[in-house]
């Protein structure tokens, strides 16, 4: 029997997506373009971090050598390692959407093969029978937003006027989401989590992937924060994924961060909550010290994605790239024979692209484990096939989309 720990790092694709054009992403390389501002010293901030981007571990892996397999370049001021460990690739997503369920439930074995709901991006967002509808339903005096916009640079502009008038803000993106940002106090976070579950069952018939509560604090536009208390509601997956067929074989699935949430706690055996990749990674860390034979540690590493991708912020995903990457050798000094580490994305973020939306891109695969020797996997036409491989290594029967690179 053996255990394993698969690692999302959301939003750090590398590039390099066969299908990029039909997305607006042709040329998003989420890995190459912070690699290049880094080697330039445009991702210099003082205090912070400085000079060429710094993965020695994930190099180790085998970064250095997917990147270059999955978009034809080398990305800048990274050395090639002396020497590789373990299996390494990239991977296509062959699910419709760059959004976050979708990279996860295929990751998870179960590509997402229909198309979401998504809410116009011109004019109002909001049909307005849903709208009323929703005030209705929960006694709103009206909500704020209604349009597509950056979580962060909405709720500078709104806030004050939510706390004055009560009115939720509510948003969408290029992604299959409504978004509820709302005061924590002011408005209550108790009440935004019931607003959200009302939207959540009012817009089922629309086919939207996700409703997100945003809950904030501060009193001014300069001082408002978003808290760790972001909650998702998601639909279902299509179909059982690779954690419900390990739940139903007897198996632990220890879901650190969202995983609970993007898996609509569907085959979650335990949450484990944190806030910030360092806190994740010492959830993690706890998780696998007691993960027996046959478990699965599931962990995201949110940070990359809505601290710094959607935010364009390049020294602030390097450095966070650049933390992760020293923390992976606290994994390593937990693992025993018999486990596999595997570290891959949902989808790009590139914090170096146009507007604040993810971007479509192929993921790197880097496994590693105990005696398993060093090997390119090539390109996988899926991300199934890293589910496939958890599923191969923990001895279930494998599932109906993928194949197994071990
Ligand atoms: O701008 P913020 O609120 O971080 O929202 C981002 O996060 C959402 C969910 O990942 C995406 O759809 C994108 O809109
Ligand atoms: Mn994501
Ligand atoms: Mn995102």
């Amino acid at each position: 029997m053996a255990r394993a720990f698969l690692f999302v790092l959301d939003s750090f694709g590398i590039g390099g997506a066969p299908d990029a054009e039909r997305y607006n992403d042709l040329g998003a390389n989420t890995l190459g373009h912070i690699a290049e501002f880094c080697a330039a010293g445009a991702a210099d901030r003082a205090g912070l971090r400085k000079g060429p981007l710094k993965l020695p571990n994930m190099s180790a892996l085998g970064l250095v050598h997917v990147a270059r397999l999955a978009s034809g370049d080398l990305p800048a001021g990274m050395p090639m390692p002396e020497r590789v460990f373990g299996l390494h690739g990239a991977a296509s997503e062959v699910s419709r959407g760059k959004d976050t369920p979708s990279g996860h439930w295929e990751i998870a074995g179960t590509p997402v093969m229909f198309d979401w709901g998504y809410f116009s991006a011109e004019g109002e967002a909001f049909p307005p029978e849903l709208v009323e509808a929703i005030c209705r339903e929960n006694d709103l005096p009206g909500i704020l937003g209604n349009c597509h916009a950056s979580g962060t640079e909405i709720i500078a502009r709104l806030g004050e006027e939510h706390i004055r008038s009560g009115k939720p803000i509510c948003y969408t993106s290029t992604d299959s989401v409504f978004q509820i940002a709302a005061h924590e106090t002011h408005f209550g976070l108790d009440r935004l989590i019931a607003l959200c579950e009302s939207v959540r069952r009012l817009i089922d018939p629309l086919n939207i992937g996700r409703v997100i509560a945003r809950p904030f604090l501060g009193e001014t536009a300069d001082t408002f924060e978003r808290t760790g208390n972001r909650r998702d509601f998601s639909v279902l997956p299509p179909e059982p994924t690779l954690l419900d067929r390990l739940v139903e074989a007897g198996r632990t699935v220890h879901a650190v961060g969202k995983i609970g949430d993007i898996f609509a706690h569907q085959g979650v055996s335990r949450v484990i909550k944190a806030n910030g990749n360092e806190a994740l990674m010492d959830a993690t860390l706890a998780a696998i010290e007691t993960a027996q034979d046959g478990d699965l540690v599931f962990t995201n590493f949110v940070d990359f994605d809505m601290l710094y991708g959607h935010r364009r912020d390049v020294p602030g995903y390097a450095a966070a790239l650049e933390a992760l990457d020293k923390r992976l050798l606290d994994v390593h000094r937990r693992m025993k024979p018999g486990d596999l580490m595997i570290l891959t994305a949902d989808h790009g973020c590139d914090p170096t692209w146009r507007g604040t939306d993810h971007t479509r891109e192929r993921v790197p695969i880097m496994a590693y484990g105990p005696g398993i020797a060093a090997r390119m996997v090539g390109i996988r036409n899926t991300y199934a096939d890293i589910g496939e491989t958890v599923a191969a290594h923990l001895g279930i029967a494998p599932g109906r989309h993928g194949r197994s690179f071990l």
